[in-house]
């Protein structure tokens, strides 16, 4: 690491200093370890655990004590029973715990900020308690979307969600309006810090800090620097939630520079992060007949969406006109788009007004499409650091774009397929380092999908 990027990570004593509060309670609580199903979870919550949370299977979401409010938005939203990472997560969240957690794709990490935030703000007027980052714009709708879900019985939170690529001149109306400031602010990091810069946003009254996909935001050196920026101008005292699918070990300490004694989990048994619904094949071809099979996939295939990955914008384009040339009504979602033009797509495909969406890694994480029952990588994934690159850490790195992207299928326990073109001696290399990270072989696509069934629902 040099000695630049160090800095990034180093804060002075006074910034981290236990306060009052939850938060500080929890910092005195002895460590511990705990085992939770498929989780290591440690920290405050583990020394807790041991007498009371962890291990003791929560049934029922009313076994976590929520408001009455955010009890009948999750009951409106038809979850039955909290998931494993809810169960262990929302308890001490909602003490005000600081929260660094790894858990599989798909099982409802989103809940555990949105439901832990909402018991707790205290909703005044003209004021932002709630701030939650992430790494793309669609996410950030999203995550929005999920919070006016959650929000159906408490009218009195505000929320807004900033990005870029729209007008900064609508957010400024916005923030400039008592009425209309938000108390939940979610937002991708450039946009955000502009509207803090012009001090158009206030952040002093933060207290309730998320990173969704924390790796992702805190690896990617531009992106780790916003995020710091916006952290120094948040107050000393406030509780600091991080969540994502993948946390290597590497970046569990950066992660933890941010936090005090947080509840930690992990699922430091990576072959447990191949989700249970999910069948995943790969398919050796050459470059030139990648399309031929693919159009042999959709045909024989009985899907309700489908994802289909590639490495560039222009593959985005040329695929999506290509198939729908072939009759494969298709959209494609990428950077190349207007910002606009992209969340309808988003919401377009969300809403089942398509039924192929060929999009980059701008849906590769975090974005949640419930009927998306196949996702294809047409081309495989790779290190978004250092692609192409074949030493182990760029592998690695390539291993993780694949875990998000076809965790897009099979979401919460559903049935889901991934089939994984491999076309040259790097894409194999990729493929071993999945194999190896799942401890599984990836079988070769059956002729014909013969015996293929992904259409019956599951459950977690
Ligand atoms: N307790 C629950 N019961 C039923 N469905 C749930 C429950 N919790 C979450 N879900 C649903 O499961 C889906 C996946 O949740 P979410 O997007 O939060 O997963 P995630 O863990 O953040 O995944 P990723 O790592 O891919 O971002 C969503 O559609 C969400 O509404």
């Amino acid at each position: 690491m040099s000695a630049g990027e160090e800095d990034l990570i180093d804060y002075s004593d006074e910034e981290i200093q236990p306060t009052d509060g939850a938060a500080a309670t929890d910092a005195t609580a002895t460590n511990g370890a705990a085992k939770n199903g498929d989780s290591n979870v440690t920290g405050a919550g583990a020394a807790r655990g041991n007498s009371s949370y962890v291990g003791i299977h929560t049934s029922s979401f009313r076994d976590l004590l929520l408001k009455p409010e955010i009890m009948k938005a999750i009951m409106d939203c038809g979850f039955e029973h909290p998931s494993q990472v809810q169960q262990t997560c929302v308890p001490q969240a909602i003490v005000g715990t600081d929260v660094l957690c790894q858990a599989k794709s798909g099982m409802g990490k989103t809940a555990v900020f949105v439901i832990s935030t909402l018991q707790q703000i205290d909703v005044v007027a003209g004021e932002a308690q709630v701030l939650v980052m992430c790494h793309t714009r669609e996410l950030a709708y999203q995550i929005k979307n999920e919070y006016n879900r959650f929000t159906k019985y408490m009218p009195e939170v505000k929320t807004a969600v900033f990005y870029g690529g729209t007008d900064i001149k609508e957010n400024e109306k916005m923030l400039a309006n008592k009425e209309t400031y938000p108390n939940v602010v979610v937002a991708t990091p450039g946009r955000l810090n502009a509207l803090v810069r012009e001090k158009k946003l206030r952040l002093g009254s933060i207290k309730f800090f998320v990173l969704d996909e924390c790796d992702k935001m805190l690896d990617q050196i531009d992106m780790r620097r916003d995020v710091q920026d916006i952290f120094r101008v948040t107050p000393t005292s406030k509780q600091v939630m991080m969540f994502s699918a993948t946390l290597s070990q590497a970046t569990r300490p950066i992660c933890k520079k941010f936090m005090r004694n947080p509840l930690e989990i992990y699922v430091d048994d990576e072959t447990k992060l191949s989700l249970d619904g999910l069948t995943m094949y790969v398919s050796r071809l050459s470059e030139s007949e990648k399309n031929r099979r693919l159009n042999d996939l959709l045909d024989e295939l009985t899907y309700n969406q489908v994802i289909i990955f590639v490495k560039s914008t222009v593959r985005a384009n040329e695929l999506q006109r290509l198939l729908v040339e072939c009759n494969f009504p298709a959209t494609a979602v990428h950077s190349g788009v207007t910002q606009d033009e992209r969340i309808k797509r988003y919401q377009d495909f969300k809403n089942f007004k398509h039924r192929i969406c060929v999009s980059t890694d701008v849906f590769g994480r975090g974005i949640d499409i419930e009927r998306i029952n196949v996702a294809v990588n047409y081309d495989m994934p790779d290190s978004p650091q250092n692609p192409g690159g074949s030493d182990k850490e760029s592998l690695e790195q390539a291993a993780d774009t694949y875990l998000h992207r076809v965790g897009r299928a099979g979401r919460f326990g559903t049935k889901g397929l991934a089939v994984s073109f491999v076309s040259s001696e790097r894409d194999e290399a990729v493929i071993k380092a999945i194999e190896a990270r799942f401890d599984k072989k990836i079988e070769e696509y059956p002729p014909g999908g013969v015996g293929i069934d992904i259409m019956g629902g599951g459950e977690e």
